[in-house]
């Protein structure tokens, strides 16, 4: 049963009476990338987090394309991604455990898939000793393993250099290629207009806009995502 359209309704988390979510209106396809942004505090994390049901909701409704949330159809990725104390093969199989997949198909899959996110010669080391740029690259691979339609990823770049982040990217728009839907914050206005399909504006807990990125960057329509993108852009971006 497919997941999408999904859909968010007056979608609240209001932990200790304080609204971090206030009202979320939001309908997602099953395509694409979707790309949330907004100043710091405005919600993106709870926003992802109460998505994958890490968070409870307050109030409001999360429709799944009218069925009901599948945990082994939504994968996650946050910026500092979860390494067992194993090797990089053992951590990258790790996602298919849950799927009943045996032990040698495990290993088989986790090896193609390192050769894939370029990591097939690190594959006996302990992941812990792979740099951050590897480490998130490995993360987005154990996640690709288990083929999620929904992959949510919370900043999966915000503390890597250029060419990390370009590695990142790359396997990003793979897998979106094999036809998963993507939704990501992020900070960096660059990114999102080579990831985003459609960008997400989240400020005050609510939805301001959700419009294509040649539109968001061209034509915000609020006066909020008018100063969000004249105060972070650092260049002009020529739509
Ligand atoms: N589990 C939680 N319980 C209560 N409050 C929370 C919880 N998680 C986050 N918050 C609060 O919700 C607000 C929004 O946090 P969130 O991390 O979603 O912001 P963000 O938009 O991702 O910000 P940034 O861009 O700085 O990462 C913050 O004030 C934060 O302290």
């Amino acid at each position: 049963m497919s997941l999408f359209p999904l859909q968010l309704r007056d979608v609240v988390f209001r932990p200790n009476g304080r609204a971090v979510l206030d009202g979320v209106d939001l309908t997602l396809s099953g395509e694409g990338i979707t790309v949330v942004l907004g100043p710091n505090g405005a919600g993106k994390s709870v926003l992802l987090r109460t998505i994958c049901g890490l968070l409870p909701s307050t109030g409001g409704v999360i429709d799944w394309g009218g069925g009901s949330f599948d945990p082994l159809a939504v994968g996650m990725v946050f910026q500092h991604p979860v390494m067992l104390r194993s090797s990089v093969i053992d951590n990258i199989a790790l996602g298919l455990v849950p799927r009943g997949v045996g032990a040698r198909e495990r290993r088989m899959a986790a090896m193609a898939m390192l050769e894939q996110i370029g990591l097939a010669d690190r594959a006996n080391d302990n992941a812990r000793q792979l740099s951050g740029g590897e480490q998130q690259r490995l993360a987005l691979g154990r996640v690709w393993l288990t083929r999620p339609r929904l992959l949510l990823l919370d900043e999966p770049t915000s503390s890597l250099d250029p060419s990390a982040v370009e590695a990142v990217e790359r396997i990003v728009r793979q897998i979106r290629t094999e036809g998963t839907k993507i939704l990501m914050t992020t900070h960096n206005l660059g990114q999102a207009t080579r990831l985003a399909d459609d960008i997400v504006f989240l400020a005050g807990g609510r939805v301001r806009e959700h419009v294509s990125v040649r539109r968001f960057f061209s034509q915000p329509s609020s006066v909020e995502a008018r100063q969000f993108i004249q105060g972070e852009l650092p260049w002009h971006l020529a739509f």
